[in-house]
């Protein structure tokens, strides 16, 4: 129900889900999730800063994803219903409304989840052979040059022995990575023919980044936010994303991207020092 274009609910916000930037929260329906900005301490400044998101998804990012995309919709929900939760996240409550970007919840219906890495999750379901792979991609690297993802890994301390580049190369690999994880063969099989076929969500994500890259500046050189260009922007942006894949039995693949954020050129500074780290590194990885 929507008076004067807030959105109306008796029930106070329930906290799904927390990212970096951003938490997921529903009501009554869970069939769909909310997404709130938590990335600012003020709220009229994550509420602007939410809207320009959705302005910035239809205008920019949904002709390169087309389909891929999730659908969001925005919506102004009375800050009472957010409450505690702004508290909990430090947020000041310096507005009346809080919008949100709503979309389908793509993990509806299944009951539990496995945490692979920090960049996997593997939900299933008990009652049908369903499952959701959830992952970040993160960046596209050019066989044979170092690569950020794994280089990156290293430098965080992070033990992963794969990344998504060598998946897309050898779509076989992911059924030795998920091994333990006793997923059907069948989704193995599937798997591997999607990721080999043209356009899958995984090809088309690289192929984005790949073709953006040669337009940027090298993040080592940035200066200040005037050298981050829209198209810097959107190649972050894209180096930056959630895929879901939902498989089973009976239905074709289908394949949605998340967490598509307006990265703000205030970020400049840590991807120019986060270069310099990497660049300086001893544990360099090439693919
Ligand atoms: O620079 P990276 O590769 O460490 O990426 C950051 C992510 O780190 P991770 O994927 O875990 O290694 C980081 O993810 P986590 O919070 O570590 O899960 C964020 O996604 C961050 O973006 P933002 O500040 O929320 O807009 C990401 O920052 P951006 O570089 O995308 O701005
Ligand atoms: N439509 C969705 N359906 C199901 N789960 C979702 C959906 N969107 C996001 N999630 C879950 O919520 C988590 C946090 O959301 P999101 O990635 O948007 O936050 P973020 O702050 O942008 O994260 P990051 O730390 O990557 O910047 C995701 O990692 C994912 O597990």
């Amino acid at each position: 129900m929507s008076i004067s274009g807030v959105s109306v609910a008796a029930e106070p916000a329930k906290l799904v889900h927390k990212g970096n930037a951003n938490i997921l929260i529903r009501f009554n329906d869970f069939t769909r999730l909310e997404r709130c900005c938590v990335r600012f301490q003020s709220l009229n400044r994550n509420n602007i800063y939410t809207l320009e998101n959705y302005q910035y998804l239809e205008r920019e990012v949904t002709p390169l994803l087309g389909d891929y995309l999730v659908r969001t919709r925005k919506v102004a929900r009375n800050v009472q219903l957010l409450d505690l939760l702004l508290e909990e996240f430090r947020v000041s409550r310096d507005c009346s409304e809080v919008f949100v970007l709503e979309m389908e919840n793509l993990t509806f219906g299944m009951d539990s989840v496995l945490s692979v890495d920090h960049f996997t999750k593997i939900h299933k379901c008990s009652s049908s052979t369903a499952v959701v792979w959830e992952f970040k991609p993160k960046w596209w690297c050019e066989t044979g040059h170092i690569c950020r993802n794994c280089t990156l890994n290293n430098v965080k301390g992070r033990r992963i022995p794969y990344c998504y580049n060598m998946i897309l190369a050898e779509p076989g690999l992911l059924r030795l990575w998920l091994a333990e994880y006793r997923l059907p063969s069948q989704f193995f099989t599937d798997m591997e023919l999607y990721l080999r076929s043209s356009g899958n969500v995984l090809a088309k994500l690289y192929e984005i980044q790949a073709k953006l890259t040669h337009s940027v500046p090298k993040l080592g050189d940035l200066n200040g936010e005037v050298d981050v260009s829209e198209t810097l922007a959107l190649l972050m942006a894209m180096r930056d994303v959630s895929c879901f894949i939902k498989w089973d039995h009976e239905n074709p693949i289908r394949a949605k991207i998340v967490d598509v954020d307006l990265k703000p050129k205030s970020k400049w500074a840590q991807w120019m020092s986060q270069q310099s780290v990497l660049d300086e590194s001893n544990m360099k990885v090439s693919h």
